[in-house]
C-alpha cells in the first residue's frame, strides 16, 4: 500500500494542516503499517490499532512536545511514534538497538514520561503540570489512561489530588471495554452503563436545555437549582469524576477524528482538571484483532492476511506448568484459592478459573490490593496463590512485607515473568525479585531449574506454613519429563548434579542448566567442575556451599538477576559471617544497569549468561586473567 500521506508525516506539526478527510486516510495508512510491521515483530498491536483516530486527534490539537502527552502503560503508542519522526525506524520495534515498545524521554522529546507499567499516568500528568505551573510556563497536560488501567489505585490517588489542585490538565479515558482481557469491577461497569444507557448519555444536556428554559428569578429555576444535583446523580455521566473535581466531556466516539477534535479543543480551553470520555474498539481495522482482541494485545509474530499466529513448537511453557499444577494441587486441598492482577492468561490461570470460579480472583491491575488481600485470604484459613509478572509485583513490596510476612501468613508468590523477558524490555524484566523478597524476613525463595522442579517447588511452597516465592521465567519450559505428581521438597537444600574438584558452580533457576552445559564443556578443557542446583536463595543450603566451595576454593555463583543483593550477594553474605577466606569467589549476573529491549538469548550473551562466557570465566579465572572482565563480574573475592 503506498502510504502517499504517511510519507509527508515526519513531525507531528504536519498533520495539522491536513483535513478530516486526509486525517481518515492517514489512519488507514497508519494500520496498515502497524499490522505489516508487528506481524513480524510482534507487538501490543490491538492496543494500538484502537488509538490511532485518538492519536491524531490529539497531535492535531495540541502541540507537541511543548504540549506534554503522557501514555498509560504506553503499549497504545505506536501511531504516536509513527508521527513523532519515527516511522523510518518503526520496523525496528522492540529489536535489540531499536525502538521501544513503550515511551521513552531518552528516544524522543515527544515522549513526555516513560512508562509500560499501568496506572502512571495521572500522577504523572499532574506532576508536569504543577512543574509547569512553578516555572510560570503556559502549555497544556494529557493524560492518555485506558479503562483497564483505571482499574489500578494510583489512578485514583492521582485523581484525587488533581482534583483537589485544581490544575489545568486533561485526562482522556480511552474505553474500550477491555483490559488485556475482560475489565473487572464497579469502575468499568459505571462506563459500560454511561456506553449503553440512553438517560445517561442524553441526561446532561436535558438537564441544561431544562435549566436554560426556566425563567430567571423564578421560584421554579431555585426549586430546581436545589434539585440540581440530586439531579445529576440520576442522569449526568460521569457524575463520579465530577465529583472528583474534574470536568467531564463525553462520552465521544473514538474513532471519529471530528468529534475527537472539537472535545479536544473544548478540554483544552476549560480551566481546571478535565477527563474525556472517549469510546473505542480495540483492535480496530483489523478483523483477527477485532474479533480476538485480548489475543491481538500483544502478539507474536502472525501471518498479516490470515491473522493466524505464526506457531513454535516449543516445549510447554513454565507458565503452562505452572497453571496445570495449580489444578492439581486444588483438586488435593481445598483451602488452595488462586489471585491474579488482570493478568489471567498471562499467568496460566485461564483453566482454573473455569474449574475453580469460586476459588479464582481476578482483582483487575492492582497488585497492591492482590497482595493483602491473600494475606487476610491465609488470615481467614485460606492458602492464596498469588500469581503476578515479577516486575508488577515490585509494586506490592510494602504489602509483601507489612500484610504477609510481618505477620507470617502462609501466601504463596508464583512470581512469573522472572530473568529477562525480552522484547518488552525494561520496564518489563523480572530481574529485582531476588533482591526485593530476599530482604524481607519469613520468606522461602526458590527458583526451579526446570518445568519439572516448578511443580515440586509450588507443591512445598502451599505446604510451607509461611510465606515462599516461586519464581520463574517467561517462554518455553526445557521440555523437561514430567513427574505424574508432585512432591515436597525438603526446605533450604540443595541438588549436588555433578561433582568435581577444581571449581564449584553454584547456580540457581534458568542459570542450572547453563552450569551443566558450561561443566560438560570444562571437562573437555580437563577442568572438572561441580554443579549445585542451589533452589533455594532462602534459606540457602549454607552447609553444602560451605563444602563444596571449600573443597575446590573456587566458586561462580551463576543467576538470572541483578548482581546487586541477589543470589551471589546471599552467598557472599554467607561465607564472610562464617569468617570463609580461601575460597575465590566470582558472582555472574545482571550487573548494576537496566537491560534493554531484544531477544532474550541475545540479551543473556549480551551480559555473560551464556555457556561458553561461563566457560570461558572459569578458565580465565583459573589461569588467573579474569580482572579485565567487566560486564559479568562484580565480586572477585581473591
Ligand atoms: C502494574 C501493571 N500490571 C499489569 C500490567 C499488564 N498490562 C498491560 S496492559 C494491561 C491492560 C490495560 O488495559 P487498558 O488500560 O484498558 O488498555 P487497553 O489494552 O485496553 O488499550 C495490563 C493488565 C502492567 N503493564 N502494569
Ligand atoms: C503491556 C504489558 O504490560 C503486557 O501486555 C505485557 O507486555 C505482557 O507480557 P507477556 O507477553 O509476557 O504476557
Ligand atoms: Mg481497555
Amino acid at each position: 500500500m503506498m502510504s502517499r500521506l504517511l510519507k509527508q508525516v515526519n513531525s507531528p506539526r504536519d498533520i495539522r494542516p491536513m483535513t478530516y478527510q486526509q486525517l481518515q486516510e492517514l489512519a488507514k495508512e497508519i494500520r496498515h503499517l502497524l499490522i505489516e510491521t508487528v506481524a513480524k515483530t510482534g507487538g501490543h498491536l490491538a492496543p494500538s490499532l484502537g488509538m490511532v483516530e485518538l492519536t491524531l486527534g490529539l497531535h492535531k490539537v495540541f502541540d507537541s512536545p511543548v504540549d506534554k502527552i503522557v501514555w498509560d502503560v504506553g503499549h497504545q503508542s505506536y501511531s504516536h511514534k509513527i508521527i513523532t519522526g519515527r516511522r523510518d525506524e518503526f520496523d525496528t520495534l522492540r529489536q535489540f538497538g531499536g525502538i521501544s515498545g513503550f515511551p521513552r524521554p531518552a528516544e524522543s522529546v515527544h515522549d513526555a514520561f516513560g512508562t509500560g507499567h499501568s496506572s502512571t499516568s495521572i500522577s504523572a500528568a499532574l506532576g508536569l503540570a504543577i512543574a509547569r505551573d512553578l516555572k510560570g510556563e503556559d502549555h497544556s497536560v494529557v493524560a492518555v489512561i485506558g479503562d483497564g488501567a483505571m482499574t489500578g489505585g494510583m489512578a485514583f490517588e492521582a485523581l484525587n489530588h488533581a482534583g483537589h489542585l485544581k490544575k489545568d490538565m486533561i485526562v482522556i479515558l480511552n474505553d474500550n471495554e477491555m483490559s488485556i482481557a475482560q475489565n473487572v469491577g464497579a469502575m468499568s461497569g459505571y462506563l459500560t452503563r454511561m456506553r449503553t444507557d440512553p438517560m445517561y448519555s442524553k441526561g446532561k444536556e436535558e438537564l441544561e436545555q431544562l435549566m436554560r428554559k426556566v425563567p430567571i428569578g423564578s421560584t421554579l429555576l431555585r426549586l430546581v437549582e436545589r434539585f440540581k444535583d440530586s439531579l445529576k446523580y440520576l442522569v449526568v455521566p460521569g457524575m463520579l469524576f465530577e465529583e472528583m473535581g474534574f470536568k467531564y466531556l463525553g462520552p465521544i466516539d473514538g474513532h471519529d477524528i471530528k468529534a475527537v477534535v472539537n472535545v479536544l479543543q473544548r478540554a483544552k480551553a476549560t480551566k481546571g482538571p478535565v477527563l474525556v470520555h472517549a469510546l473505542t474498539k480495540k483492535g480496530k481495522g483489523y478483523r483477527p484483532a477485532e474479533s480476538n482482541p485480548d489475543r491481538f494485545h500483544g502478539v507474536g509474530p502472525f501471518d498479516p492476511v490470515s491473522g493466524e499466529i505464526i506457531k513454535n513448537n516449543k516445549a510447554p511453557s513454565y507458565t503452562d506448568i505452572f497453571g496445570r499444577t495449580m489444578i492439581k494441587l486444588a483438586r488435593d486441598n481445598d483451602n488452595i484459592v488462586a489471585v491474579t492482577a488482570a493478568m489471567t492468561s498471562g499467568t496460566g490461570l485461564t483453566n482454573f478459573a473455569r474449574l475453580y470460579p469460586k476459588r479464582f480472583f481476578d482483582v483487575g491491575i492492582a497488585e497492591q490490593h492482590a497482595v493483602t488481600m491473600s494475606a487476610a485470604l491465609a488470615a481467614g484459613g485460606y492458602h492464596p496463590v498469588v500469581a503476578i509478572y515479577s516486575t508488577f509485583l515490585q509494586r506490592a513490596f510494602d504489602q509483601i512485607l507489612h500484610d504477609v510476612s510481618l505477620q507470617n501468613k502462609p501466601v504463596t508468590f508464583a512470581v512469573d515473568r522472572s530473568g529477562v523477558v525480552g522484547e518488552d524490555g525494561a520496564t518489563h524484566h523480572g530481574l529485582f525479585d531476588f533482591a526485593y523478597l530476599r530482604s524481607i524476613p519469613n520468606m522461602v525463595i526458590m527458583a526451579p531449574k526446570d518445568e519439572n522442579e516448578l511443580q515440586h517447588m509450588l507443591a512445598t511452597a502451599v505446604s510451607h506454613p509461611g510465606p515462599a516465592a516461586v519464581r520463574y521465567p517467561r517462554g518455553a519450559g526445557c521440555g523437561a519429563r514430567l513427574d505424574d505428581d508432585y512432591m515436597v521438597l525438603p526446605l533450604g537444600k540443595s541438588e549436588v548434579l555433578r561433582k568435581g574438584s577444581d571449581v564449584t558452580l553454584l547456580a540457581i533457576g534458568s542459570m542450572v542448566n547453563l552450569a551443566v552445559e558450561a561443566a560438560a564443556a570444562l571437562a573437555g578443557k580437563g577442568i572438572e567442575a561441580t554443579v549445585i542446583n542451589a533452589r533455594f536463595v532462602k534459606p540457602l543450603d549454607e552447609e553444602c556451599i560451605i563444602h563444596y566451595a571449600g573443597r575446590t576454593g573456587n566458586l561462580f555463583t551463576i543467576e538470572e538477576h541483578v548482581l546487586s543483593c541477589g543470589f551471589g550477594s546471599a552467598v557472599l553474605e554467607l561465607l564472610s559471617a562464617r569468617g570463609i577466606r580461601d575460597v575465590r569467589v566470582q558472582c555472574i549476573g545482571i550487573p548494576d544497569t537496566f537491560v534493554e529491549h531484544g531477544t532474550p538469548a541475545l540479551l543473556k550473551a549480551r551480559y555473560g549468561l551464556s555457556a561458553e562466557q561461563v566457560v570461558r570465566a572459569v578458565v580465565e579465572k583459573k589461569a588467573g586473567r579474569n580482572r579485565t572482565r567487566r560486564l559479568a563480574v562484580v565480586s572477585d573475592s581473591n
